[in-house]
């Protein structure tokens, strides 16, 4: 069953944000990719907001570039834990997305990961740690991956 969303605000985020696919897969961890922006389909995301919890979503990995508002209005929107990625897609290099991203108000959170790739994964890394919480499954795939790590 579908656990995660990955969403991002733009096609262009797709190349960065496949790290995040790849290793929902690796966890075993079934998930939707879509593309909506709060700046251009402000109304897209205040629908999937409203319904991402009875649809079973249990957590969203939001990434965005430049003035990077997505993953926090979706917080805004929604009470499921929202992981950001910081693309960098600007001439800043997403160091404005970071601190767009990052720089949340007390009380609205956005898990916050590094730009880029490395980002990218470790949102699906994260993810896989909180829904481990729940699901021994993804548990053991996620310490399965930590123990191959030990390996090199
Ligand atoms: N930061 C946002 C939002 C948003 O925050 O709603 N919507 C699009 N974008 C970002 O704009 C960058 C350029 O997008 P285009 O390549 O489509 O011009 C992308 O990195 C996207 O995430």
């Amino acid at each position: 069953m579908t656990k995660a969303a990955i969403i991002m605000g733009s096609k262009s985020d797709m190349e960065i944000m496949n790290n995040t696919s790849e290793v929902l897969n690796k966890m075993g961890i079934a998930h939707e990719v879509l593309i909506m922006s709060a700046h251009r389909t402000p109304e897209k995301v205040q629908d999937f907001c409203a319904s991402a919890r009875e649809k079973g979503f249990e957590l969203v990995i939001a990434g965005a570039g430049a003035a990077a508002h997505l993953p926090g209005v979706i917080a805004s929107w929604t009470t499921l834990p929202v992981i950001g990625v910081p693309i960098p897609s600007s001439e800043l290099n997403g160091v404005d997305s970071l601190y767009a991203i990052v720089q949340m108000p007390a009380g609205i959170p956005v898990a916050t990961v590094a730009i880029g790739v490395a980002g990218a994964k470790n949102a699906g890394y994260l993810a896989a740690q909180i829904l481990g919480l729940k699901y021994p499954e993804i548990a053991q795939a996620y310490d399965n991956y930590r123990n191959e790590l030990k390996g090199n």
